[in-house]
């Protein structure tokens, strides 16, 4: 298949697909796609020819076929502030450079910044993603019209202020009951208290109680820096973990992004709690948070350890495949063990630990399961040769390495191909420039 051949009707969905001769890490061949979206079938001995029953046939035997990729913690549209303040202290880089300029977003800011941001993790394999922002209405028609799948929150910040707490309640209110009108199942709602320094007791316990009551995620930034563990044991008398478990904010419904500055007792309460974590290694060694977040213990206690870039205004990317092999190395190097996250576990957090945290089914490639998959391209340098799969992903395979994503069954990516990328790339950038100006008035 090849750009010129490729027939935009491909990428609508709703048709049976035949990945003919993709290889599954078990070394099966071949994949059916029923028009539901539903893996039919793996494995095809050669005097069975689905190519006959299904309506797209895609020629993969240069692919590997994989899981495809979850990102547990982002801000989509901050892919607009790419490049925007770089190289600051983390507390001034938000108060004096990001906070401002947010002030000024507009709704179609965050519709062009969301689809700019879905195009760059079509591109490295993320077929799912976990987002905290505002005008997320906007970010769910984005979401809606790429194909992807998200749960989405009202970045919820109160700073103490009761008339603030009212604005953010009602806004996160009407998000939910918004995006529960979709009835999209590709479009999850969450709750979205930003950090508990910058959320009050009251509003951490309304985010808890009303994440309970419409059963649906509770996102939240979690002990990025060691001041704001300083901070919250001089203001509360306890840790930030244990602070958000007395306002009965950690459940198995919860993601809990960074978790770098978690002593032993939080990753214990975390895991009995059944958190999963959001382990953001570019993210943290760019804003020099100065530790790493403590993955054997946090494994060990039971929490769900999973993986997130972070906004891009932070990152500066989205590309989930160079995010694990920095978790992968971060890891090795901060802790000073050359065993810990191994290749495999790190493929899990991408995957099946992702998955479980959003609630996207099994993040494997299953008989009756969702197709979510990703078709990589065995014939690539990067790729090349290839002894151990697990291994080419994690630490040597590029983002140029996926070839097609495949989301609930819809083509995403063919070939290396989006349909509207040339147009979301334009407008993005007309929007970025349109908000850095309009910022500065
Ligand atoms: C949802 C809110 O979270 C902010 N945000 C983005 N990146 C980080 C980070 N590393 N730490 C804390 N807050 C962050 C966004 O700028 C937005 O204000
Ligand atoms: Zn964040």
């Amino acid at each position: 298949m090849t750009p010129d051949d490729l027939d935009d009707d491909i990428f609508k969905g709703g048709m049976s697909v035949f990945l003919k001769d993709a290889k599954t890490a078990d070394g099966r061949s071949g994949i059916l796609i029923d028009e539901d979206g539903i893996i039919a079938a793996i494995g095809f001995k050669s005097d069975r020819k689905p190519e006959n029953e299904a309506d797209i046939v895609v020629e993969a035997s240069d692919m590997i076929a994989v899981p495809g990729f979850v990102n547990t913690h982002t801000h989509a549209a901050m892919s607009l502030l790419r490049g925007y303040a770089d190289d600051m202290h983390l507390q001034e880089w938000l108060s004096e450079k990001i906070w401002p300029l947010e002030a000024h977003l507009v709704a179609d800011d965050v519709y062009w910044g969301t689809k700019l941001a879905c195009m760059e993790m079509i591109r490295s394999g993320t077929v799912a993603f976990n987002d905290m922002y505002f005008f997320m209405e906007s970010a769910a028609k984005a979401v809606d019209e790429t194909g992807m799948k998200a749960v989405l929150s009202h970045g919820f910040i109160d700073f103490g202020d009761a008339e603030k707490r009212e604005k953010e309640i009602r806004a996160t209110e009407s998000l939910v009951s918004h995006i529960k009108s979709l009835n999209n199942p590709r479009i999850k709602a969450a709750v979205g208290p930003h950090a508990p320094y910058t959320v009050s007791k009251d509003a951490l316990k309304w985010c808890a109680g009303f994440a309970e009551e419409e059963e649906i995620l509770l996102h939240i930034h979690l002990s990025e820096t060691e001041q704001e563990v300083k901070d919250c044991i001089e203001a509360n008398k306890m840790r930030p973990s244990k602070l958000l478990d007395e306002c009965g904010c950690l459940s198995e419904r919860t993601v809990a992004a960074h978790c770098c500055w978690l002593n032993g007792e939080e990753c214990e309460l975390l895991g009995k709690r059944g958190v999963s974590v959001s382990h953001n290694p570019a993210s943290n060694m760019k804003l020099a948070v100065n530790r790493a977040m403590p993955y054997k213990e946090l494994r060990n206690s039971g929490a769900n350890v999973t993986l997130g870039t972070d906004g891009c205004s932070s990152n500066n990317n989205l590309d989930i495949l160079e995010e694990v092999k920095f978790a992968a190395l971060l890891q090795k190097f901060y802790w000073n063990s050359d065993t810990i996250l191994p290749a495999g576990e790190a493929l899990e957090m991408i995957t099946s630990s992702g998955a479980k945290a959003l609630g996207f089914g099994s993040g494997k490639i299953e008989e009756g399961q969702y197709a979510d998959i990703v078709l990589l391209d065995r014939k690539t340098p990067c790729m090349t040769p290839l002894y151990n799969p697990v291994s080419n992903i994690i630490y040597s395979a590029g983002a140029n390495a996926v070839n097609t994503v495949i989301c609930n069954g819809r083509i995403l990516m063919a070939d290396g191909y989006i349909p509207g990328e040339e147009e979301t790339l334009r407008k993005a950038s007309e929007i970025a420039g349109n908000l850095v100006s309009r910022s500065e008035k």
